[in-house]
């Protein structure tokens, strides 16, 4: 039983008439297609989405005993959230209600799917700061494109990567053995289209609020058998941030409303009460697009000059720019008033070097290795202690990614920051 999932139009509940209001789908730009009940496959768990007097309406059943823990938890997040779901875009279950789960448990759980599959690859931190240790913990922030489950499956073509290797139910605990394995306090995710049914119900139980915002038309849509819209998401640990405020942007370019988006929330620091702000971006992919995601570029840090009052507060930016450090949006957030810096450049021995590569992968039209992604920072209010190093080309093997020893065609960056006690000057 899968999800067809059929456009579901954004609809006004005003006077809880389910009559699309037009400006909503003109603002979004999604096309109405079709009303229909779809049927979601969980984990092992099935939510059919219908459409009803009162908005979505939700019903979901167990399909069988044969549960792990790690299904058990999430088929039962299906159930106890979705009857709570008020339809504003299926706003996340509040957390409140599902019992934490154990990391290492779950851990544990992932690693029981994946025993037939060779053992992860080690990854070291390297250490980057030699001054005096910070008197709060660093920030912890991971950026990953996590590849769409649609399109590894449908559109993507990754030619050497064996089918088998991109099974829903072993890629996605792949996926939550990287992020269990670093711990990151803030995650920043690309090509999420496994949010409600997977990342939201697990991650919100291990601590995480969470936030998902789709691209307008995704073209995971187009793919048979797909999940729903993919989209950018921003997770992070409630313990230790509280949200200040949240901006969902859906970028432009030369003024016109683009297919890509971006998340930015401005979170304070529960231990020092420092502000920062934390974005997350998907910009256009490929060649030919340069001057597009330029455009995008340059709206996306008008956005966070707003967001940052002119860089009041310290700003992190994580995301897939799906452009190498020549492009000229590279360039635009290397020379930005924001004052921000490419913390994987620390990685190299002069300190101005981006990696190689960040994502390594061979389609029908090729081999591609390419530098995508990035964590940009306010290189005076903050200090990058440490960052993860990337896999050798040796780990990544001859078919390179993604592969059964690794989920996604993109690599994960992981940085430790800390704020800088006294900035050297303007943010
Ligand atoms: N009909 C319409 O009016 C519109 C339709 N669309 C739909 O959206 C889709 C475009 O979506 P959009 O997100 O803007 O497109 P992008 O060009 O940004 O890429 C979409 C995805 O394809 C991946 N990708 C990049 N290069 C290749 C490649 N060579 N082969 C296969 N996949 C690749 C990208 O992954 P990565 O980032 O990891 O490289 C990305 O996740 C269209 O296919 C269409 O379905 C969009 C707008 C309007
Ligand atoms: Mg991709």
């Amino acid at each position: 039983m899968h999800l067809r999932f059929i456009h579901v139009v954004w609809m006004s509940l005003a006077n809880q008439q389910l009559v699309p209001s037009l400006d909503a789908i003109s603002s979004f730009g999604w096309m109405y297609h079709s009303l229909s009940i779809c049927t979601v496959k969980g984990v092992l768990g099935c939510m059919s989405i219908g459409v009803g007097h009162s908005g979505l309406v939700f019903s979901a059943c167990s399909m069988g005993n044969g549960t792990s823990r790690l299904y058990s938890a999430l088929a039962k997040t299906l159930n106890s959230s979705a009857a709570s779901q008020h339809p504003e875009y299926l706003v996340s279950p509040d957390p409140e209600q599902l019992e934490p789960i154990d990391p290492k448990e779950l851990l544990e759980e992932c690693r029981a799917v994946l025993h037939t599959r060779p053992p992860r690859f080690q990854r070291d931190f390297v250490d980057l700061r030699t001054d005096c240790p910070s008197s709060h913990p660093p920030i912890r922030v991971m950026q990953w494109n996590i590849l769409a489950q649609a399109l590894g499956e449908g559109k993507d073509n990754f030619v050497q990567c064996p089918v088998e290797a991109l099974k829903w139910e072993e890629r996605k605990c792949l996926i939550l053995e990287e992020i269990l394995a670093y711990q990151p306090d803030i995650l920043c995710l690309q090509e999420v289209d496994h949010y409600f049914d997977t990342f939201q119900p697990l991650l919100s139980r291990l601590g995480y609020q969470g936030t998902f915002f789709p691209k307008p038309w995704s073209p995971c849509l187009d793919v048979e058998h797909n999940n729903g819209p993919d989209g950018c998401a921003l997770f992070f640990l409630q313990n230790r941030f509280k949200l200040v405020n949240s901006a969902n942007i859906r970028l432009t370019a030369m003024t016109l409303k683009t297919n890509q988006v971006a998340i930015a929330q401005t979170l304070e620091c529960k231990e020092s009460s420092r502000q920062f702000c934390i974005a997350v971006t998907h910009l256009k992919a490929r060649t030919g697009w340069e001057r597009f995601r330029s455009a995008q570029g340059c709206d996306l840090l008008q956005n966070l000059q707003n967001i940052t009052q002119g860089a009041k507060i310290p700003l992190i930016v994580c995301g897939d720019f799906n452009a190498e450090p020549t492009e000229e949006v590279y360039k635009h957030f290397a020379s930005s008033s924001l004052n921000l810096n490419s913390a994987y450049k620390l990685l190299s021995a002069d300190g101005q070097s981006e990696p190689p590569y960040t994502t390594w992968k061979i389609r029908t039209s090729g081999e591609c290795r390419h530098t995508l992604d990035y964590i940009w920072y306010s290189k005076h209010a903050l200090s990058v202690r440490s960052a993860l190093d990337l896999l050798t080309e040796e780990q990544i093997g001859p078919n390179r990614l993604p592969s059964f020893n690794y989920p996604s065609d993109h690599l994960s960056l992981v940085c430790d920051f800390s704020f800088n006690e006294e900035p050297d000057g303007l943010l």
